[in-house]
C-alpha cells in the first residue's frame, strides 16, 4: 500500500481563497484585519515561522504588525507591547510566538492578551470556551488538523485516535476538539509516561504524532489503512526530521507529512482566526 497523502498546501490554498473573499468584505466594510505578531529573540525556527505568517497575510489582504523584541527583554516590556497591542485597533488579532525564552513566564503572556483579540485560542478564557464548547478562536495546529482530515474525508466519527505528545498548543486542545460531538472521535492522549506506546498506536485509525522526536512512529506501529498526520519536527545535523519514518507511506492509508503538511494549515488556521475575530463569529469578547 503507499498512502494518500494528505496535503497541506493544496488544502491552505482553498482556504486562502475563501479568506481572501471574507478579507475584502471586511476592508469594503472599513474592518481591514490586522495580525499583530510578538516574537522574542532570533530562535532562527521561530524567525521563520513568524516571517512565514507575515507572508500569508499578504496573500490573503490581512495588514502585518510585527514586534520583534531582544532576546533580553524583560517581562514588563514584553507586557507593555502585550497592552499595546491590546489597545490598537489596528490589530484585530495576535500571537506571542513560543517558545519565549526561558525567563519569561509563557503563561503570563498567554494571561495578558486580550481574549477578543486572542488568534491563537490559547487565552485561558479561549481554552475554557472549548472545554465548554461555546464559539471561540481555536489553537491554529488542532483546528488545521481537522481541517485537513475532513478535506480527505477521513471519518471521524467513533474513530480511535492516539495523540502522541501533551503540549498546550497541539495534544491538549486537540484531545478536546476531537471528543466534541461534532468530531466524536475516541481519543487516547500518549506522553512519555504512556506504557506500551506501540500498542496505543497499533490499535488507532488515526495517530497524530507531535512529541518532537525523530522518526518516533515507525511501520510496525501502524496498523493498515490508518491515517498518519506528522506533526513533530526537530532540527538535526540532516536537516529537518518528522516523527514519523518515512517507511510508514507502504503500511498507512493517508499520510501527512512533516514537511508539506499540518505546518501550512497552523498558518493557515491563524489567518482563519484572525478573519473570524474581525468577523466577530466567536460571539461576546472576552473580558476587558
Ligand atoms: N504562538 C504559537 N507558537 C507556536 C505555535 C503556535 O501554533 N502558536 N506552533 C509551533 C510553530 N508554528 C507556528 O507558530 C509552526 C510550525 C510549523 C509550520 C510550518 O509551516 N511547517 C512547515 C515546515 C516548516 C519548516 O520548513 O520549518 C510544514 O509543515 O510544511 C508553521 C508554523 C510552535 N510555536
Amino acid at each position: 500500500m503507499t498512502a494518500t497523502r494528505l496535503d497541506g498546501k493544496t488544502t491552505r490554498d482553498e482556504i486562502f481563497d475563501d479568506l481572501r473573499t471574507r478579507v475584502a468584505a471586511l476592508a469594503a466594510a472599513g474592518r481591514t484585519p490586522g495580525l499583530g505578531t510578538v516574537l522574542v529573540g532570533e530562535d532562527p525556527g521561530s524567525q521563520a515561522y513568524v516571517r512565514g505568517k507575515h507572508n500569508d497575510c499578504a496573500k490573503v489582504g490581512i495588514a502585518s504588525l510585527r514586534r520583534d523584541l531582544p532576546a533580553d527583554v524583560t517581562a514588563a516590556q514584553l507586557g507593555e507591547t502585550l497592552d499595546e497591542l491590546n489597545a490598537d485597533p489596528a490589530c484585530t488579532g495576535y500571537i506571542v510566538q513560543l517558545p519565549l525564552p526561558r525567563h519569561l513566564d509563557e503563561v503570563a503572556a498567554l494571561e495578558r492578551i486580550d481574549p477578543a483579540k486572542d488568534a491563537d485560542g490559547l487565552h485561558p478564557v479561549n481554552l475554557g470556551r472549548l472545554v465548554l464548547g461555546e464559539p471561540a478562536p481555536l489553537p491554529c495546529t488542532p483546528r488545521g488538523i481537522v481541517a485537513l482530515l475532513r478535506r480527505y474525508d477521513v471519518s471521524l466519527d467513533g474513530a480511535r485516535v492516539a495523540v502522541v505528545g501533551r503540549g498546550t498548543t497541539v495534544g491538549r486542545p486537540l484531545g478536546l476538539l476531537l471528543t466534541r460531538r461534532s468530531e466524536n472521535a475516541t481519543v487516547v492522549l500518549c506522553h512519555t509516561g504512556t506504557r506500551d506506546l506501540a500498542a496505543e498506536l497499533r490499535r488507532a485509525d488515526v495517530i497524530v504524532a507531535g512529541a518532537g522526536v525523530p522518526h518516533l512512529v515507525t511501520a510496525d506501529m501502524v496498523a493498515p489503512g490508518a491515517a498518519v498526520l506528522d506533526v513533530g519536527v526537530s532540527r538535526t545535523d540532516d536537516g529537518l526530521v518528522g516523527d514519523v519514518h518515512p517507511d510508514v507511506a507502504q503500511v498507512a492509508g493517508f499520510l501527512s507529512p512533516n514537511p508539506g503538511g499540518v505546518g501550512l494549515m497552523t498558518r493557515a488556521m491563524l489567518l482563519a482566526n484572525v478573519v473570524g475575530l474581525a468577523e466577530g463569529v466567536f460571539g461576546r469578547p472576552g473580558p476587558q
